[in-house]
């Protein structure tokens, strides 16, 4: 009802803040964007779940995500799939993963000081009640 599209409405709201300061941040340039598969021709055949910032952002308004738990699934993807594509000692693999740890970090961190718990229990509710 009435207040379920509230709540969501704030999760929305939410989730896109963070989407949108985690873009602005330039250790994360790399992860703005989906992969290039022209500039990085292999990477499909190594990522079977590409994820990235601006797919989040698209995500949000399609109100593909009711908890901020599935919001974190999907940005956990972009971090993972770095670490995952990005294993070697190279020094721009290493540089990468750097990245890709700070961006973990950095959400989890976000998430920790910034969601009330009882507002995430209630969008659990609502997904429960669908
Ligand atoms: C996002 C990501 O995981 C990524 N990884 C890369 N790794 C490499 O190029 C390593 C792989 N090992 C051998 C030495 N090269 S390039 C790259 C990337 C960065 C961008 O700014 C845009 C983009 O489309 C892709």
């Amino acid at each position: 009802e009435e207040q379920e599209e509230d709540v969501l409405r704030e999760l929305r709201l939410f989730l896109r803040n963070i989407t949108e300061r985690l873009s602005l941040d330039r250790r994360f340039k790399a992860f703005t964007k989906p992969v290039d598969i022209e500039e990085v021709p292999d990477y499909l055949m190594v990522i079977k779940k590409p994820m990235d910032l601006s797919t989040l952002l698209t995500n949000i308004d399609q109100h593909k995500y009711v908890t901020v738990g599935e919001f974190m699934a999907d940005a956990d993807f972009i971090w993972k799939n770095a670490l995952e594509y990005n294993p070697d000692s190279d020094p721009m693999d290493r540089n990468i993963r750097h990245r890709a740890c700070a961006l973990k970090d950095t959400v989890r961190a976000i998430i920790r000081d910034e969601l009330d718990e009882d507002f995430e229990r209630v969008c659990e509710e609502i997904r429960e009640s669908r």
